[in-house]
């Protein structure tokens, strides 16, 4: 059995698998939550589950994951592995020359979309704190991607740094908002779309067919549901990459 764990900059997500079996995802906040190592632990301990290999995808501080790797070293005497982004691996090129200042989690979410659907253009899409997108040709070349703030994020720099508008975070209803509060979802929640399709445009182009778009991450449903072109919601995108990281035969070559 494996415990993957996906450290981002709001929450911890972990997922267990053995060979045939994924469990569902489960999260906490860390953020601003010193408690949650022991939340972790009480989480842990009512799986009644004994990990074999503990994989970690931090893209938080260093002091997040260093937390929890004491905390799995108590429970199972066991290391963590921890993830990185690189060159190449599993059919998959970086286009960052230095790979290893990518964030891992959109590493992962590129190496898990190409295991799924290699063959054709894919738009990788992860909604969580950041918004982030990157594009792979059929043949597993990044081109590159771009970030952006996600949905909290955007809402909170508006609350921050203006007089008039409360802080106040809705879900978008329709297009146009009519009062501030539904102003402010309508345009986050079109910036993001924006973003996805335009880059669904150029990427199009550049590779000379539609992608298609693969999407992840806490916001990741909400943001799908906007989208006119098509896509798919793969809540455990990053836990797919990881568990190809981890697999023995993806030797970095
Ligand atoms: N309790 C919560 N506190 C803050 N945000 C939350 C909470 N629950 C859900 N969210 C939503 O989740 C989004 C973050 O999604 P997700 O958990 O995928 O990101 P993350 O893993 O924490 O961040 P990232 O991986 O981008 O660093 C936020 O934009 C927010 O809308
Ligand atoms: C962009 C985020 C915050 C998304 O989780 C993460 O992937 C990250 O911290 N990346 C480092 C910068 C980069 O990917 O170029
Ligand atoms: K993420």
């Amino acid at each position: 059995m494996k415990l993957l764990i996906d450290i981002g900059n709001t929450r911890i997500k972990w997922q267990w698998r053995d060979a045939s079996v994924s469990s569902s995802l489960e999260a906490l906040v860390h953020r601003g939550q010193p408690q949650f190592v022991s939340l972790l632990e009480v989480a842990w301990r009512s799986a009644n589950a004994v990990p074999d290999q503990v994989l970690v995808a931090n893209v938080a501080s260093t002091g997040v994951a260093d937390e929890l790797a004491r905390l799995v070293r108590a429970l199972w005497g066991l290391d963590v592995r921890v993830a990185h982004a690189e060159h190449r691996r599993g059919g998959v090129s970086n286009a960052y020359t230095e790979p290893e200042r990518m964030g891992v989690d959109r590493w992962l979410a590129m190496l898990g979309a190409y295991r799924r659907y290699a063959g054709q253009p894919l738009c990788i899409v992860d909604a969580g704190t950041a918004i982030t997108v990157d594009v792979l040709t059929a043949q597993g070349q990044h081109l590159g991607g771009l970030i952006l703030p996600g949905r909290r994020l955007m809402c909170e720099s508006l609350f921050g740094n203006t007089q008039r508008i409360p802080a106040e975070m809705l879900a978008a209803e329709q297009a146009l908002g009519r009062d501030t509060a539904h102003c402010v979802a309508a345009g986050v929640e079109l910036a993001a779309i924006g973003a996805v399709e335009k880059t669904l445009e150029q990427a199009a182009l550049a590779c000379g067919s539609q992608p298609l778009c693969c999407i992840t991450g806490g916001d990741g449903e909400a943001l799908a549901s906007g989208l006119v072109k098509p896509s798919v919601v793969v809540p455990d995108l990053v836990f797919e990459g990881l568990d190809l990281w981890s697999a023995p035969q993806s030797v970095c070559p």
